[in-house]
């Protein structure tokens, strides 16, 4: 029950979330205590299955792999499960600890309660994607930075969701069970039974998963609808095969399949009651990876007891874990697991490389990538404000400067750049973080005329244009530990040319008329315009001199975006 409230308070409270301002807020300042933290992470309990596999870090016994890490930098790790009601573990800790890891799948309900009593309290990772768990409003008023690994489940979920289809539509389920009590009755499988061929699957939600799951359904040839807040560019809607639908409520009567994959907000909440199942197709298929919360549990076994809905699968409940009379246990056609889609084996190296990577910055006082921040320093990130808004017909999103206050959204990779992370004592593992595929990838080069904001991962052959140095920092023989310098190159291609940050060494490689390959190249935006940057995961190369003349006349730095309001119907 008072999980149930946290997480209700989680979302009311968003209700004022444009209204918080930088100004109205006590601000408790991310990087400036420097020296020991506290750090407590809250993860499932693997018991016998824990010492099974050494790549199982997402458990309390794994710890995310980082304990050795955090330990041998002089930071306190407490990692438990226990996390429920006044005397639990987490509760002993929250009153000094620093940084608080938690994880969708075992979701440590992080109150106002809580964050007012958490009075070091800096950081809230969340080792997955989703912190509904986490009262939002609260800790923006407490000037706390909430972040996420975005991206780092994504392909385990679309996987998930595409199984738990074909579960499904084939009415997998009873037959498994017939094979194990001993049956053998055909047709009590086969009279409901059907294809995926032909059927029609519209996604409530087009973000990472979404269009994932789109690209994974295409060669079904099935017909594709989807509806999001914001419509996709139409190359990708035709890579995909997928029709926009621009009324949620005009999509879901066509679907015999309908796949949730929108975050759980004050919008999405309990979107699914009664009424609006009412107007499905009977005989529908639901398949929900994203929130338990967002249906109306109760309407939805009713209409699974009824056979409006055919059947239901997913492995989000609310609360988690589900109580032992949880509705959605004992109603009929359900396909239903626990939490379990976004922690698969790698799905877990992924989202413990991304939280090792967000505190390494933390301590050295770096941000983090842009698309990780639910709540920076105080202040809602412009996505979770967009998706929390009460206002329902306005969006923020990045796009070119348009005429037309109709904008398309910015490409979204999903192809995000690979990861490595020292696991301790697993040595060092190499992780992609979306489109994870065993062995190396090979890399795709880009063209410069390629680059949009927003993305990721790019590798492309330049011509170093000019090299002008922009700070320097620290001699090499000087009392400082580190030297830092950063330069400002002209770098391109036979199709334009962008502005490179090169920093420390990359200095040195990046000489006028020297040709370089910039492996996993990233995209950071300058005062409204893109800047190509190199990080600690990719790599400057000099190489044989390229004979191409780079197009002076295209500098795509000098292309100015804007944040558009995109008005909805
Ligand atoms: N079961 C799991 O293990 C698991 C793992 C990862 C994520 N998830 C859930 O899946 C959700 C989606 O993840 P993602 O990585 O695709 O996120 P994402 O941010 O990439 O995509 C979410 C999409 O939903 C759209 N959206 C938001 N509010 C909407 C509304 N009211 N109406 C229409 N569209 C709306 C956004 O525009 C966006 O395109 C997460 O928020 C999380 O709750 C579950």
């Amino acid at each position: 029950m008072a999980m149930k409230k946290a997480a209700t308070a989680a979302i009311k409270s968003l209700r004022s979330a444009s209204s918080v301002s930088a100004s109205s807020i006590f601000t408790r300042q991310l990087h400036a205590a420097t020296g020991s933290k506290k750090i407590v992470g809250v993860f499932y309990k693997a018991n016998e299955y824990a010492s099974m596999n050494p790549n199982f870090v997402g458990c309390a016994e794994g710890a995310l792999g980082i304990r050795d890490w955090l330990e041998s930098q002089g930071h306190q790790y407490i990692v438990t499960d226990d996390k429920e009601g006044p005397t639990c573990e987490l509760e002993k800790h929250i009153p000094d600890l620093h940084v608080l890891i938690t994880t969708p799948f075992h979701p440590a309900y992080v109150t106002a309660e809580r964050i007012k009593k958490a009075k070091n309290l800096q950081l809230l990772l969340t080792a997955g994607i989703g912190s509904d768990h986490v009262d939002l409003q609260a800790a923006a008023e407490a000037g706390l930075t909430v972040a996420e690994v975005t991206g780092s489940n994504v392909v385990s979920v679309a996987e998930d969701e595409l199984m738990r289809i074909l579960i499904l539509v084939r009415n997998f389920v009873p037959g498994y069970h017939q094979v194990i009590s001993g049956d053998w009755n055909v047709a009590a499988i086969a009279h409901r039974a059907y294809d995926l061929e032909g059927k029609t699957v519209g996604t409530f939600g087009a973000g990472r998963i979404g269009r994932l799951l789109l690209q994974r359904l295409k060669p079904f040839n099935c017909n594709l609808l989807y509806h999001d807040r914001v419509r996709m560019e139409s190359e990708l809607e035709n890579q995909l095969g997928a029709k926009f639908e621009e009324d949620i409520d005009k999509m879901l009567p066509k679907c015999d399949i309908i796949v949730i994959n929108t975050p759980l907000t004050e919008k999405t909440r309990g979107m699914f009651d009664s009424a609006r199942i009412a107007k499905l197709k009977k005989g529908v298929l639901i398949v929900n990876n994203a929130r338990g919360a967002i249906m109306d549990a109760q309407a939805v076994a009713d209409a699974c007891a009824s056979g409006h809905i055919a059947g239901y699968s997913g492995d989000v409940w609310n609360p988690q874990p589900a109580p032992k009379d949880h509705v959605w246990r004992h109603m009929p056609n359900h396909a239903m697991t626990p939490h379990i889609s976004g922690t698969t084996i790698d799905a877990q190296l992924r989202y413990a490389a991304g939280v090792k990577d967000m505190l390494d910055k933390y301590f050295k006082g770096e941000d983090f990538p842009t698309q990780n921040y639910i709540v920076k320093e105080g202040k809602l990130a412009n996505r979770t404000a967009a998706y929390y808004s009460s206002r329902p017909s306005k969006r923020r999103v990045h796009g070119r400067r348009l005429k037309t206050r109709k904008a398309t959204e910015a490409h979204l990779s999903i192809r995000l750049p690979p990861l490595f992370i020292s696991l301790g004592v697993f040595g060092k593992v190499k992780l992609e973080m979306a489109d994870a595929k065993p062995g190396m990838r090979k890399p795709v080069f880009t063209k410069v005329d390629q680059l949009r904001p927003g993305t990721s991962g790019h590798t492309l052959t330049v011509k170093v244009v000019s090299s002008k140095m922009v700070l320097q920092k620290g001699r090499p023989d000087g009392p400082q530990v580190r030297q830092m310098r950063i330069a400002e190159c002209l770098v391109g291609d036979e199709t334009g040319m962008i502005v490179f940050t090169a920093r420390n060494e990359q200095v040195d490689l990046m000489k006028p008329d020297t040709t370089v390959i910039l492996r996993n190249a990233k995209i950071d935006m300058f005062k409204g315009s893109m800047r190509l940057a190199v990080d600690k995961w990719g790599r400057v190369e000099v190489t044989d001199p390229a004979d191409f003349t780079v197009k002076e006349d295209n500098n795509l730095s000098l292309v100015e975006y804007e944040l558009v309001n995109v008005v909805e119907e």
